[in-house]
């Protein structure tokens, strides 16, 4: 673990269920700054990035790829600032937000370590590509831009095709379309679907999804975590939820198990989205995503008990 964590919320990307902006405030209000601190990490948290505000008039749709400027210009800012962090021997978390904001994040973890793997949990593969994509909403395409597949999209030409097929593994998959099923397919890529996690069990389906991107646990991991990955009942407040998810447990296993390999590089905790529920609701989604964030940072790792 490196000696600071920096924090980088951006909570200006478009997202089609507005109010997802909104999750990363919540967090850092609830106080996660200091919960970090007290694990003993040094933090520097240099504030909500905001983004110029590019209204819809001024971002129509290109295709029917849904505020593509915006998200653009927002994932592209965040791949600098991510990268700059990771460079710099600091250990960047960003708090979402929307989860084409991975497609910054882990631009920016690459350019630093062209030898990190990616584990992604959420309900969803988020690999639809601009020619399968049937909503338009870019939070379902991060993973074919960070992989190249697809055509092309001008406005995302800076999102370099970075992320080998090999080293990107899903957990938790329950909602997958039929062109991201065919895509995971054809590309080889690694899933460990619920009904995985079922068969197998928690622990097994970590070790088997490190083993698969990570065989010799001597590259940084780059953890994406879209709180829709925890089923509905622990995490209400986000924007696609799907039943039959990943239990409070299982959710933090995944992150104590990955900061367990000390070989943690990079966080996005994603999906927060307050202004789908009740407030309780809100709270109860909120306190998740900062236990999740604790437990990816060693809050539940007592060496003594090695
Ligand atoms: N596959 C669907 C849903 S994608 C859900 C995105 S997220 N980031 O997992 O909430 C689509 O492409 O719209
Ligand atoms: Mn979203
Ligand atoms: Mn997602
Ligand atoms: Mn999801």
């Amino acid at each position: 673990m490196a000696a600071n964590s920096k924090f980088i919320s951006e909570p200006k990307t478009a997202a089609p269920r507005l109010g997802v902006d909104k999750g990363p405030i919540h967090m850092v209000e609830a106080g996660l700054i200091d919960q970090i601190t007290e694990l003993g990490w040094k933090v520097k948290f240099d504030g909500h990035h905001q983004f110029e505000d590019i209204n819809a008039e001024n971002d129509p749709p290109i295709g029917i790829l849904k505020n593509p400027r915006l998200v653009s210009r927002v994932c592209e800012a965040v791949a600098t600032s991510v990268g700059d962090v990771a460079r710099a021997g600091q250990l960047p978390i960003t708090l979402g937000g929307d989860h084409s904001l991975a497609m910054g994040t882990i631009s920016g973890t690459l350019s630093a370590h062209p030898e990190a793997c990616v584990i992604w949990v959420d309900a969803h593969a988020d690999i639809n590509t601009a020619d399968s994509t049937d909503s338009g909403n870019i939070h379902g395409m991060p993973v074919s831009f960070l992989i190249g597949l697809g055509t092309p999209v001008a406005e995302f030409s800076w999102v370099k095709p970075l992320l080998r097929t090999d080293r990107i593994v899903y957990i938790g998959l329950r909602d997958v379309d039929a062109a991201e099923k065919r895509i995971l397919r054809e590309n080889n890529i690694k899933a460990f679907s619920m009904h995985e996690v079922d068969k197998y069990g928690i622990g097994k389906v970590v070790e088997l999804a490190l083993d698969h991107v990570n065989p010799n646990r001597d590259r940084p991991i780059h953890l994406s975590f879209d709180v829709d990955a925890l089923d509905p009942s622990v995490a209400p407040s986000t924007g696609t939820p799907v039943r039959g998810g990943l239990t409070f447990r299982e959710g933090h296993y995944i992150c104590e198990a990955i900061s367990e390999t000390g070989l943690l590089a990079a966080l996005d905790l994603m999906e927060v989205n307050p202004s789908l529920a009740d407030e309780a609701s809100v709270l109860q989604t909120v306190a998740v995503g900062c236990s999740l964030v604790r437990s990816a940072l060693g809050q539940y790792i007592f060496p003594t008990m090695k």
